[in-house]
């Protein structure tokens, strides 16, 4: 959406072209072919979720409203594991969210209760059922254990993403809301806990050593060698856990976190999530991060100048840049 239009309808949109007033020493054909700023539009105030469905799923259900996404986990009889179709889903969803520039904040979420026995759950990890020789066995036959792409997904996505748990977080469940940026809790019915040890499974990366960041190696190690529950309370305590809402008001208390979140500026929000990521990812860590400051770079007078001299096939001018200390 360019300016003009922003400004018609009364929405703000910002401009990330840098330095505007510097003059460019391109021609003015490259300037209208390369130098429109990318506008994005800011969501809409909205303290109630008016929730618009995506896209009809079998295994989970994907909504949006006023610039949050939420993608809940649908198999809610069965703790809400996932099975190869769920991921294949989540990952869908997540891609959209991720590529949606109105979206800012995305909440994964968890449909319920069970109608079998009334049971709240986020994730119980991987569906048993679908588990074969070599991993999750999907409609054709390939046994995978995809969930750990939606994992970095999640990660390295320029968004923040909050885990909504009503119920039950277990297994790959556990580590979901783990890689999550942020963690709300159902104060009466989530419930946390790590299984992998009882069923020959390991998360090795996001699931456990990143937890251990979070919650210290000792109670890491606790939760995974013994596999007990946790209350949301004592996952508060613990640190692996933002805040405990009582239940009725655990989604309306996520959509207005994302709301405040959404007030900020987005530039700030990305930078900050690939910073607090960078440390712990090693060098994809640094080339998400350097990625972004490309990115800003490119929004510079320098360079354009860099990009125009190449394409006039002459030497770049740099004289005029100021070397800022
Ligand atoms: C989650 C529970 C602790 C809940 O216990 P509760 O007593 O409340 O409920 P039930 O046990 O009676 O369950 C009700 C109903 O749901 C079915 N169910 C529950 N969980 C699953 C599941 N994960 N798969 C299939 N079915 C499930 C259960 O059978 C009941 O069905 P009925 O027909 O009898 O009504 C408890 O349910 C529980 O412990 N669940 C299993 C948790 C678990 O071990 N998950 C797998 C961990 S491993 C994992 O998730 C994983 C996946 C990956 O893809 C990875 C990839 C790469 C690395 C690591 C991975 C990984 O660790």
């Amino acid at each position: 959406m360019g300016l003009d239009k922003a400004q018609a309808n009364g929405s703000q949109s910002i401009n990330y072209s840098l330095n505007h007033t510097q003059t460019t020493k391109s021609s003015p054909e490259l300037a209208t072919k390369f130098e429109k700023p990318y506008f994005y539009k800011k969501s809409e105030d909205m303290s109630k979720a008016n929730w618009t469905t995506v896209k009809e799923y079998e295994d989970i259900t994907y909504r949006k409203s006023g610039g949050v996404a939420r993608i809940a986990f649908n198999r809610p009889n069965v703790r809400n594991a996932f099975r190869p179709k769920t991921v294949a889903e989540l990952f869908e969803a997540f891609l959209d969210a991720r590529e949606d520039t109105s979206i800012g904040v995305v909440l994964l979420s968890a449909e319920g209760p069970s109608t079998k026995d009334g049971v709240y759950s986020f994730c119980s990890g991987g569906d048993q059922n679908a588990r074969g020789f070599q991993g999750y066995v999907d409609e054709a036959g390939m046994p995978r254990l995809n969930i750990l792409e939606v994992q970095r997904l999640i990660r390295f996505m320029p968004k923040v993403v909050i885990a909504v748990v009503p119920g039950w977080a277990v297994g790959g469940g556990h580590s979901l809301h783990v890689v999550c940026d942020l963690t709300l809790a159902s104060k009466e019915h989530a419930i946390f806990k790590q299984t992998d040890a009882d069923v020959t499974s390991f998360d090795g990366g996001y699931g456990s050593a990143y937890l251990a960041k979070m919650v210290g190696q000792k109670r890491a190690r606790e939760i995974f060698f013994l596999g007990r529950n946790y209350s949301a309370q004592e996952a508060f305590d613990m640190g692996m856990v933002n805040t405990v809402v009582p239940h009725e008001e655990l989604e309306d208390t996520a959509y207005q976190w994302a709301q405040e979140i959404l007030a900020k500026s987005p530039t700030s929000i990305k930078m900050l999530k690939f910073a607090f990521n960078l440390t712990d990812d090693g060098m994809v860590g640094q080339q998400v991060f350097a990625g972004e400051a490309t990115r800003l770079a490119y929004m510079t007078e320098e360079a354009k100048e860099g990009r125009n001299a190449f394409l006039e096939k002459r030497k770049p001018d740099f004289s005029d840049i100021k070397w800022i200390p």
